[in-house]
């Protein structure tokens, strides 16, 4: 089985995004051996801090968060991060050509429960202008050079993708290496699987409640299909379940705090999870605009999900256009 750098070497991705890559994959290594000794390295629980999205922090959002930083900032090839668990991005080396931006660990709310958990991570390189403060981060999806996640389940996995397609990758404990599993992921055009947190149903605008309805009446309503729901409650792997069989995952905007309509985050999580949708073959929108072409006005900014199987995120668009929001303005 092939080793990651030189399935990277073959692609011919430069050397120092290669580093960086190898960077947060050392990183993901010991979160994945922290997850993996559960109660028994002490990391488990919350802190009693709030991040600056008014979360509470478990141990491991901010021993991820550190761990990450540390390593990326001593290589010197990176200008700056910008973290989930970080007020402000953190500079690194000012003549760097790399920003990464990531959030640390996904679906923290699975850590005390030995659930599935990940690190999701975007690199960009620092634009001509403005190359000053948190503005460098500010550019579209379609501007990212790597995208990944590392997947802490029952085995640990990374899927990353440099623009040439998505490949998928299992830690081998044996050997500490990222081994290649998955060579080209293709996501289904078609799926009878959709992710959503039903509990929300009664907070989301019209034209989402009216789609999901459709699917649960099954053969009897106007899909003709019956559908299957599917809810880890970490996008990381409602994603990753996404890639590798299909399916579609949202997280709409609802009104339960009218401040704060959208739960993920654009840098941290919609545009990395994005480039790697759309180069297997899906799809990925707000339900109204494309992901990656949206230009962030804040770092931490949040935005509406709905990505997957390219003709079931279509069929989802469709009630977008014909049916007006009733509660709230997205
Ligand atoms: O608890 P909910 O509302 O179902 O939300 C689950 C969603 O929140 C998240 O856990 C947010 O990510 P964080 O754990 O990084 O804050 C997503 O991974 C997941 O899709
Ligand atoms: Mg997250
Ligand atoms: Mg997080």
């Amino acid at each position: 089985m092939q080793r990651l750098i030189p399935v990277l070497n073959k692609d011919h991705v430069p050397l120092h995004l290669i580093s960086v890559i190898n960077t947060l994959l050392t990183a993901a290594k010991e979160i994945s051996h922290r997850l993996h000794q559960g109660s028994l390295a002490g990391t488990l629980g919350s802190t009693l801090d709030e991040n600056i999205q008014g979360e509470t922090q478990k141990k491991l959002d901010v021993v991820s968060n550190q761990l990450i930083k540390n390593m990326l900032l001593e290589t010197n090839l990176v200008r700056a991060v910008a973290s989930e668990e970080e007020d402000d991005i953190v500079e690194g080396n000012p003549d760097a050509k790399y920003l990464v931006a990531y959030d640390p660990l996904d679906g923290s709310s699975n850590i005390d429960i030995n659930g599935s958990v990940g690190t999701i991570f975007s690199i960009l390189e620092v634009p001509d202008h403005p190359a000053e403060g948190k503005d460098m981060f500010l550019q579209t999806g379609d501007e990212q050079v790597a995208a990944g996640y590392i997947l802490y389940g029952p085995s640990a996995m990374l899927a990353l993708t440099t623009g040439q397609g998505v490949r998928m990758y299992t830690l081998d404990h044996t050997v500490g290496e990222f081994l290649l599993t998955v060579d080209q992921v293709k996501v289904p055009k078609d799926t009878r699987e959709f992710a959503i947190n039903m509990s929300n149903s009664r907070f989301w605008n019209k034209p989402i409640q009216s789609y999901i309805a459709d699917l649960i009446q099954g053969e009897e309503g106007p899909r003709k299909k019956r559908f299957n729901m599917r809810w880890n409650a970490a996008m990381v792997s409602d994603v990753h379940r996404v890639l590798c069989r299909g399916g579609l995952f949202t997280y709409p905007a609802d009104c339960r705090n009218k401040k704060k309509p959208c739960k993920l985050r654009l840098l941290y999580e919609a545009n990395p999870m994005s480039y790697l949708v759309e180069q297997a073959g899906g799809r990925c929108s707000t339900g109204y605009e494309r992901i990656m072409s949206l230009q962030p006005t804040d770092i931490h900014e949040r935005v509406s999900v709905i990505m997957g199987s390219s003709n079931e995120v279509e069929v989802c668009l469709d009630y977008h256009k014909k049916i007006p929001c009733d509660r709230f303005d997205v």
